[in-house]
């Protein structure tokens, strides 16, 4: 059987020792960026020889349990194609346990599956990352489709799953829950699903609750998680010792970008001890600031939640005389919420968020532009995300370092801040008596139950997720890219995030709508009129593709996502 390897000169390389299908390098040499091309016909997940994969497993001397431990990082799985073509893989089980055995998927004698034409997906099918391109223009980065494989690495008997929820509330995690339970349950038999209580602490230190079909019914008609959720607590060692002392061999973990941080370290770790477990993730977050896919679950529970909380804000602006209704919405450093339920109102006069920084006074300033809606509407309503204006606040309060047990920076409450800034202003100029009236329902979004919608995009999401854990697929997340769905590797979705390019036409549309001022004069932003305006995104023929995405260093910054934010990074989704 052939396997070919090139191996670049510069790495220092390790002896390597090779079978027909795995290997195995024994060494103490430390290697910068070992890099194989390898090929393997009998491997399904062996890229074809056309294509110049970057691959990994690299072993150290000590062993545990005398098993493939202490391999290094993975490294991407990058595969490439004709024309540009670039496969940005997942991981797979075989890529370090290369003799697995393969079954027939279950799904074939389903009856309710069995009569679906082409129910498998086939092999080489992949997503486009980008679908809108010119006629030169690469095919560019590709992500491998989710769905059914014919083959399978688990027998159902064998599987033994667990579920956990981490980081803040996100309508649609029960329904992501039941999903996975039920889809395990009816889809591939599997009867050993296990609900991890109160996010990654839970591993080590709380209860864990059997999950079957009966026991998950209706929870999709709740909000929250029944499995509790946590910040903070994430210790790798603890929650894979766990893994493996119960024998667990699918772990589903639902969460945002510092979940699925936590889920890659948990991935290498499992990987480094040689352990048959796939560790898939499930992306939430309300913000939807997950970079990659088009969308989170629960986005849009979360801008239909918010429309009640604008109407009344609008009701109460127009019955009083200058009635101010003021309404914060989530979005701690992206104000997608705030932004699509803008859109989706009408009734908003001007949305502000953390992409877009504003000022308050003089010329083309916020509290001129109240004054002037009040005067020629005598009422206006104003959406604020809560990451917006942060560059405004005094440094005293920026840098009280609070953050939670995640590392994420608390921030303090722009809606309080900018009510109290309003009618300071217009009590001391006189000029008006206001009435302003505060709504905060963010927690009141974040707690209610999914959404038709949703509902179905979860099901699609736990049943996604499942195929490619049962077909060997690890370290990996899934997402809807373009409408269809994809296994993303994880470094994906948490090397950066998703933001509103306030250059994009969605952006333009929604000043279009409120009427507001862009507040781009920099001056007034930074009192300094020596200093450079902070440098958009130009509007380009792919703009309407496109979304800030930031590094993200470490706990949340603002001063350094600010800085970052002036380096926009092509990507897509989000915005269009
Ligand atoms: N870099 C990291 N490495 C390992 N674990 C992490 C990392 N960052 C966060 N975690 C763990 O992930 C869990 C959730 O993180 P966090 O509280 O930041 O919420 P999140 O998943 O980002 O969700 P959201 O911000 O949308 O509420 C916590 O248990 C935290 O300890
Ligand atoms: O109060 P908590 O649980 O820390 O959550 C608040 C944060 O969670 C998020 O909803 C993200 O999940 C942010 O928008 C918000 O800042
Ligand atoms: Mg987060």
């Amino acid at each position: 059987m052939g396997v070919g390897f090139e191996v670049p000169s510069h790495s220092q390389v390790p002896s390597v020792s090779m079978d027909s299908r795995h290997s195995t390098i024994s060494s103490s040499v430390s290697i910068s960026t070992p890099r194989f091309r390898c090929f393997d016909p009998t491997n399904p997940h062996s890229p074809s020889p056309n294509h110049s994969p970057r691959y990994f497993s690299v072993l150290s001397p000590t062993s545990r349990n005398g098993s493939m431990e202490n391999l290094v990082n993975s490294e991407p799985k990058i595969v490439t194609g004709p024309s540009g073509y670039v496969l940005e893989d997942v991981p797979h089980l075989t890529d370090y346990k290369p003799d697995l055995p393969t079954y027939s998927n279950p799904l074939q004698v389903n009856p309710a599956y069995s009569v679906v034409k082409q129910y498998f997906v086939n092999m080489d099918d992949t997503v486009a990352q980008k679908i809108v391109v010119e006629k030169n223009s690469p095919r560019g980065i590709h992500f491998r489709r989710a769905g059914p494989r014919q083959k399978v690495y688990f027998e159902p008997e064998e599987v033994y799953a667990c579920i956990v929820t981490c980081g803040g509330l996100c309508p649609g995690l029960n329904t992501v829950i039941r999903e996975i339970v039920c889809g395990l349950y009816h889809m591939y038999g599997v009867h050993k699903v296990l609900g991890i209580e109160g996010g990654y602490r839970g591993f080590y230190a709380r209860n864990t609750i059997p999950l079957t079909p009966k026991v998950v019914n209706d929870i999709h008609k709740r909000g929250g998680t029944i499995l509790g959720t946590s910040r903070g607590g994430h210790d790798t060692s603890k929650i894979v010792d766990s893994i493996q002392d119960r024998g667990i061999n699918q772990v589903y973990i639902i969460g945002g970008d510092g979940t699925q941080k936590g889920a890659s370290v948990i991935f290498e770790e499992i990987r480094r001890r040689g352990l048959k477990v796939a560790v898939a993730g499930i992306p939430k977050t309300i913000d939807n600031d997950i970079p990659v896919m088009d969308k989170s679950f629960g986005f849009d529970t979360a801008v239909e939640e918010a429309q009640r909380a604008i109407n009344a804000a609008h009701i109460e602006s127009e019955s009083i005389e200058n009635g101010i209704g003021l309404v914060k919405l989530m979005g701690r450093h992206s104000g997608f919420i705030a932004m699509y339920a803008t859109l989706a109102s009408r009734d908003v006069d001007c949305c502000l968020i953390p992409e877009s920084p504003f000022y308050l006074e003089g010329a083309g300033g916020l509290l001129e532009y109240i004054e002037k809606r009040l005067k020629e509407n005598g009422h206006m309503v104003i959406v604020i995300a809560e990451g917006a204006g942060q560059e405004l606040f005094s440094e005293s309060m920026r840098t009280t370092d609070q953050q939670d047990a995640s590392g994420n920076k608390r921030l303090p409450d722009v809606g309080l801040w900018i009510s109290q800034k309003i009618k300071d202003h217009f009590s001391k100029t006189k000029k008006m008596a206001i009435n302003l009236k505060y709504i905060d329902p963010t927690y009141m979004i974040r707690a209610v139950p999914s959404n038709a919608s949703d509902n179905v995009y979860c099901t699609l999401l736990a049943h996604s997720v499942i195929h490619g854990a049962m077909a060997g697929y690890t370290g990996f997340t899934v997402g809807q890219v373009n409408g269809r769905h994809a296994y993303i590797p994880l470094y994906r979705v948490i090397e950066k995030q998703n933001k509103v390019v306030i250059t994009d036409r969605m952006w333009a549309r929604l000043l279009a709508s409120t009427n507001q001022p862009s507040f781009l004069d920099h001056k007034y932003v930074f009192g300094d009129e020596k200093e450079e305006a902070p440098q958009n995104q130009p509007i380009n023929g792919n703009n309407h593709l496109q979304a800030t995405t930031t590094t993200l260093g470490g706990p949340n910054d603002v001063a350094e996502d600010k800085k970052r934010q002036e380096t926009p990074i092509p990507s897509i989704n989000g915005n269009e």
